[in-house]
């Protein structure tokens, strides 16, 4: 469905290298569009960022400019990488990998290493959701890659990272309590992992307005959501202690990335699915977690 849009609004150098076809997303900040590069006949994704949608000028030229700067950094077979870029006076244009099966979320609706490298690297995603999430076949089994990048950040060394580096003997409690959470660290990234896990194993999400009295920033702050036995129940007991370790309020105690792969849950075992279950397999523990509040 190529509209009379595509061919105006694309710069002239674009149609030389690549042929539009059909829209296959919208993004945060625009759509999505497969396209075809002519010399290779090879499937691009195409994602347009329109400088009209915000609120000002700098602000889309800072986005996508920080967002291109990520994506040349990054190189891993986990995360989506950047074909080519252009740019008009109106849009942007990044020339992406593309993932034949779409995006997770749709995978959910239907049925991470990336983030250990991104953190070894020092870029932080702070937007993991469904949607940031690729496919790279429709088969059951197939490479999950991490999109989006607009809303990342590169860590840099911080006043407050030297200051912790010195003696602490004169420095006031508050550096301490605040040493967490001033700015944001990669534990942020863990928390919407441990959103993710919770969807993919479940099919709900942990915080919603509809889940409970409180409002949803509420749930998120005191940690609290419920694990519906029904949605649970085929669910092992190791791959909720996943959960329940990455939803933790307190970044500081909250589950890194590398701790998460060394999580058992993640070992490599030899199949036990010939084995039948304990009963007591299946109780749902309710786990006292400091700050965070699961119910049933
Ligand atoms: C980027 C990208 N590469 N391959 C696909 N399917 C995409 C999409 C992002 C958002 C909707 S589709």
């Amino acid at each position: 469905d190529l509209t009379k849009d595509d061919q105006a609004n694309f710069p002239k150098e674009f149609h030389q290298k690549y042929m539009i076809t059909r829209k296959i997303g919208v993004g945060v900040c625009g759509e999505v569009k497969l396209a075809f590069e002519r010399e290779t006949c090879k499937k691009v994704a195409i994602k347009t960022i329109n400088k009209k949608d915000f609120p000002s000028e700098g602000t889309a030229t800072r986005n996508a400019e920080r967002e291109i700067e990520i994506l040349k950094r990054i190189d891993h077979p986990c995360l989506i990488k950047t074909e080519d870029f252009f740019q008009t006076d109106d849009s942007y244009y990044i020339v992406l990998e593309y993932m034949e099966g779409g995006e997770l979320l749709d995978r959910i609706k239907g049925k991470g290493q990336g983030m250990e490298y991104l953190h070894q690297n020092d870029i932080i995603h702070r937007d993991l959701k469904p949607e940031n999430v690729l496919l790279s076949s429709h088969d059951d089994v197939c490479l999950v890659k991490i999109t989006d990048f607009n809303q990342s950040k590169i860590l840099e060394e911080t006043s407050l990272m030297r200051t912790l580096c010195g003696t602490p003997s004169y420095l006031a409690p508050e550096v301490f309590l605040n040493a967490a959470t001033v700015g944001y660290t990669g534990a942020v990234d863990c928390w919407s992992l441990g959103v993710l896990l919770f969807v993919c194993l479940s099919g709900y999400p942990p915080f919603h307005q509809s889940l409970g009295d409180l409002p949803v920033q509420e749930q998120i702050t005191r940690g609290q959501y419920t694990l519906v036995p029904s949605r649970w129940k085929k669910v092992s007991e190791e791959a909720k202690d996943m959960v329940r370790k990455l939803l933790v309020v307190d970044p500081m105690e909250r589950l890194t990335v590398e701790q998460a792969l060394a999580h058992p849950w993640l070992e490599v075992r030899p199949s036990t699915s010939h084995k039948r279950k304990r009963e007591d397999e299946d109780t749902e523990e309710q786990p006292a977690k400091r700050g965070s509040q699961e119910s049933k």
